[in-house]
């Protein structure tokens, strides 16, 4: 049995980022990892922008100015601007060539068709100048950017179509388990509804793995062996869920061992998830998975996401701790470290009830895990205590 520490640094230390680039267009890159700069094609904003609804002023010397038309934002108009002379203009409008400054409508008046200004103006006020935020050539996203919607968002008001990223990991999700039915079927004696397929998929979706495939197979030797050895060969990662334990049907581990993968660990000093396996054959990456929903879920934020985020070209791809004070009383009972789901709110954090592997409901109210390691044997409220924030 590893201890944590030492899991977590094995798995850092065998996945390796991915070299594979792959183009995809900007309204499908949100998570992705930019794999070159990118550079603008355009200066932003791409002409003299006005930053206001006003007056674009010939001058900035004169008090009155006679009123010589408008410019509606859209327009592809340069009218001439004298000295003496305003031009009605709206924000996002072109400002004339030969305009000194614009003058929001709040600071006017206009009297007899001029424009009366209420106070001074500085030179090229309210004007964002062409190139203002980028100009043409300049690097708009440094690789290693990660894309959130801001950055879509910015892609997209320079034009800019297709981007250059790090693929993301291909990965399986096998079920294994006699016993399991898909919610919306009637139970019989014995049966229980199979939940970790469905939430182990949203987990890797809210994270931005979508590239997902699904196998389900019953607790038998040949057949576990033979969608592993599959998915093995056709996925970046694949992720076991159930049949890893010692039990006399729990076929992965023998499964895995018979086809030859790099055994990294196999049981690791934790609760829950303590049969928690890691292998890697070929370019393949395998996580076996406790079968028990809580202990499937805790390893995967644990141990599955980083790796993935790190495959993925995440630099900043670590478990997220952090500290917190305990605002709960907890004595832990074995010399396993644990991880507990909890809620944490303004810098306190509540350890909630119902702990056991086999429960979600704790789960599906947490924000965060509460880490106990081996060394901790109880917390005290006010204590200062590790915790790991849930995406
Ligand atoms: N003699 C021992 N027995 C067990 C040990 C041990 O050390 N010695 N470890 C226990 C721990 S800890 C865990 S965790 C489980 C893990 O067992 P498996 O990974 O082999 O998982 P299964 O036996 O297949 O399932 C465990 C539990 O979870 C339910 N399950 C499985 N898959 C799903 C699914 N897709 N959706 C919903 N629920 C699922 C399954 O019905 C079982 O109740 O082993 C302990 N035993
Ligand atoms: O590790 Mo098991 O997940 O303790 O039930």
């Amino acid at each position: 049995m590893v201890p944590v520490e030492k899991a977590l640094q094995l798995v850092d230390s065998h996945i390796t980022s991915t070299n594979k680039i792959v183009t995809i267009s900007v309204s499908e890159s949100l998570g992705f990892v930019l794999a070159n700069d990118v550079l603008s094609p355009i200066n932003m904003p791409p002409f003299r922008q006005s930053a206001m609804d006003g007056y674009a002023l010939g001058s900035i010397e004169e008090k009155a100015f006679s009123l010589k038309g408008e410019v509606q934002a859209g327009d592809d108009k340069d009218p001439e601007l004298k000295k003496g002379e305003a031009i009605r203009i709206f924000t996002g409008a072109p400002v004339p060539s030969e305009a000194k400054a614009v003058i929001m409508q709040e600071k006017i008046e206009v009297n007899d068709n001029k424009v009366i200004l209420l106070e001074s103006v500085k030179p090229n006020a309210n004007i964002r100048p062409a190139g203002e935020q980028i100009k043409e050539g300049e690097i708009a996203l440094t690789k290693g950017t990660i894309i959130n919607a801001a950055g879509i968002g910015y892609l997209a008001t320079l034009g800019i179509t297709h981007i250059e990223v790090y693929k993301k990991p291909s990965i399986a999700i096998i079920t294994t388990g006699n016993e399991l039915v898909p919610p919306g079927q009637k139970l019989k004696y014995g049966q229980i509804y199979e939940s970790n397929s469905v939430m182990l998929s949203s987990a890797l979706k809210t994270s931005g793995f979508a590239d997902i495939s699904f196998y389900k197979v019953e607790d038998e030797y040949q057949a576990t062996r033979s969608i592993i050895e599959k998915t093995i060969k056709q996925c970046d990662v694949v992720l076991i869920s159930g049949g890893i334990s010692v039990g006399d049907y729990d076929f992965v581990g023998k499964a895995l061992r018979d086809l030859q993968v790099d055994e990294i660990f196999y049981k690791v000093k934790q609760k829950p998830g303590k049969p928690l396996y890691f292998a890697q054959k070929d370019r393949t990456t395998i996580f076996a998975l406790p079968g028990n929903p809580a202990s499937s879920l805790s390893c995967f934020y644990v141990y599955v996401l980083p790796a993935l985020q790190k495959t993925s070209g995440l630099q900043d791809y670590r478990l997220k701790r952090s500290t917190s004070i305990s605002s709960s009383g907890y004595s832990k009972k074995g010399e396993r470290a644990e991880f507990l789901k909890a809620i944490e709110k303004d810098n306190t954090v509540t350890i909630l009830d119902g702990q056991a592997s086999s429960m979600l409901r704790s789960f599906a109210l947490a924000n965060a895990l509460v880490y106990l390691p081996e060394e901790v044997s109880e917390i005290n409220p006010g204590d200062t205590i590790q915790i790991i924030n849930l995406p």
